[in-house]
């Protein structure tokens, strides 16, 4: 089996090896680079994987390197890495948001390199990553790549990278803006008087139900949305109040803000290295 080193054991590393464990990856194969004893701990008692205080020895003898630490934390551990990642020329896959192949190639040397975007729900499978793979990335690697990222869920290549903070802006951080919809629904349906717990619960069955029909019928979302709403009915007057308060433009800059987020993340760095 392929040997794999994550360097960072937070949350998006631990959601990528629960799915790689779950399609038979064998914990033997995965190491794990953590600062954090308490995580390291809970890592091997967890999930039964190999984990080290330091970058280099988690990185040695690995075939493919996940960078899953934070963007801010990226030229810190190149020292670390540069030279074991000289020596084997691993795959390196970088899930970092903003961070551009370039800084990579200029911070980890000329590697063949990955950089994605997948998503919280990758902790059950249910992930979304989008993939971008500089010129030294093999067809077998890029089988790879997918391989790794495809145990968490969907997976989609993008040709152009500057499109890869729109991914971040989209199914990067759009849990986020789900589950903030999510809050003030329930918000809302307490306010009008109904108790917590079933507010809590229907909505989440909706959501679900709705992202199912989304992903499993084969129709679109206006398709879908159009069934639902009834000729002067009652979701025709909250989509009608939806598009008077302008949801359609408040979608659009939150995803305009993330973007522009991801790009300054990376200037920042070109600061800074
Ligand atoms: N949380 C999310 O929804 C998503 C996050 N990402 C990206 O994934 C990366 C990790 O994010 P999270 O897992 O959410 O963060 P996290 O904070 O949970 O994990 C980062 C881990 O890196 C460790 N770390 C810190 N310094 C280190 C060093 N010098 N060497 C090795 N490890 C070190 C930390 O102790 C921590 O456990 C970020 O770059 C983020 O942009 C990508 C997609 C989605
Ligand atoms: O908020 C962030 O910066 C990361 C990247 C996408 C989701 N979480």
């Amino acid at each position: 089996m392929t040997q794999i080193a994550f360097i960072g054991g937070g949350n998006m590393a631990r959601s990528l090896i629960g799915g790689l464990l779950k399609h038979g990856a064998a914990p033997g194969d995965i190491n794990v680079a953590e600062p954090m004893a308490a995580a390291r701990e809970a890592l091997t008692r967890d999930l039964g994987v190999t984990c080290h205080g330091d970058n280099k020895t988690a990185a040695a003898g690995a075939e493919v390197v996940v960078l899953a630490v934070k963007p801010q934390v990226m030229p810190a551990i190149q020292g670390d890495l540069r030279d074991v990642l000289r020596a084997k020329s691993p795959l390196l896959i970088s899930i970092a948001a903003g961070v551009r192949i370039d800084q990579l190639e200029r911070w980890f040397g000329a590697l063949p390199i990955v950089r994605c975007m997948p998503n919280t729900p990758a902790l059950i499978g249910a992930g979304a990553t989008g993939l971008c793979a500089n010129a030294a990335v093999s067809a077998a690697q890029k089988a790879k790549a997918q391989d790794v990222l495809g145990t968490a869920g969907v997976t989609r290549w993008i040709d152009d990278e500057a499109l890869m903070d729109t991914v971040t802006a989209l199914s990067g951080s759009g849990p986020a803006y789900f589950f903030a919809l999510v809050e003030a629904m329930e918000a809302a349906a307490v306010a009008q008087g109904l108790p917590r717990d079933a507010a809590r619960a229907l909505a989440a069955q909706t959501c679900l139900g709705a992202g199912r029909m989304l992903t499993e019928g084969g129709e679109d979302a206006a398709t879908l949305r159009q069934r639902v709403t009834s000729p002067n009915g009652t979701t025709q007057a909250a989509l009608e109040s939806f598009a008077a308060d302008g949801l359609p433009v408040i979608v659009a800059h939150a995803m305009g803000a993330a973007r522009k987020r991801g790009a300054e993340l990376a200037a920042s760095l070109d600061e800074t290295t």
